[in-house]
């Protein structure tokens, strides 16, 4: 069984989503958007080290590899593992639309077992923007591009300033990430968007 709710169906005076001039060209490496990030963060141990690449439009690819620390059930992923590679890949689409946005909504659908050790072939898109509401899809497929779809998303990411994370991060984390020139220099590249 599969489905959206009415909450993740763009309003009528949705429009499509349009590309930053600025956005990494199709086929680069979009990095990650903060290192300690659990779905991209190169210096999080305990990540999953997700890496997106950038695609035509709005839309990027990106592979995950099962690994043992991500089991539920014996020599199976865990749902929520699956749904937080879904999350950042989602997430990472905001990139391309040089826009910080937050998930507000992930429906997931769990089609088929992603075994440990399988590489999943990640796809997302961003389908319509409403104002700060932006819709996206993905979808996971086991072993590559061609491979049988084992999971699939649907989501809202809501649009927020730097802000939102100065006022609710951790003090400690804030005050690294403001002490961090490249983190800085990140988070304001998205600021400029016309
Ligand atoms: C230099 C300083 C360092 C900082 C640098 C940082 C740079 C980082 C760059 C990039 C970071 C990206 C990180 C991605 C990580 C991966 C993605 C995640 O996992 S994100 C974590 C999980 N998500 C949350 O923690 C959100 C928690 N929720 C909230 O904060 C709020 O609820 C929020 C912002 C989502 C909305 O709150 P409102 O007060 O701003 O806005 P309202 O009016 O409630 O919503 C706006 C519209 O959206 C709809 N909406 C909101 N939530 C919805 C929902 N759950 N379902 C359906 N619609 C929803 C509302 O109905 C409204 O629609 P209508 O304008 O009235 O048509």
């Amino acid at each position: 069984m599969s489905g959206t709710s009415p909450a993740l169906t763009p309003p009528a005076d949705a429009v499509p989503p349009v590309r930053h001039p600025d956005a990494p060209a199709p086929g680069e490496l979009l990095g990650a958007h903060y290192g300690q990030c659990f779905g991209c963060g190169d210096d999080q141990p305990h990540g999953l080290h997700l890496q997106a690449r950038a695609g035509e439009g709005v839309s990027i690819t990106a592979e995950f590899t099962v690994r043992p620390a991500h089991q539920g059930a014996p020599g199976l992923a865990h749902g929520g593992v699956l749904a937080t590679a879904l999350d950042e890949a989602l997430g990472s689409l905001n990139w391309l639309l040089r826009t910080i946005a937050v998930t507000g909504r992930l429906e997931t659908d769990f089609v088929r077992p992603v075994p440990v050790g399988t590489t999943l072939y990640l796809e997302a898109e961003v389908t319509a923007v409403s104002g700060r509401k932006i819709y996206s899809t993905a979808t996971g497929r086991l072993g590559g591009p061609d491979g049988p779809v084992a999971v699939r998303a649907d989501a809202l990411f809501v649009e927020v300033k730097v802000d939102h994370f100065v006022h609710h991060g951790r003090q400690e984390e804030i005050r690294a990430a403001l002490n961090d020139p490249d983190q800085v220099r990140r988070a304001r590249a998205f600021e400029v968007n016309p």
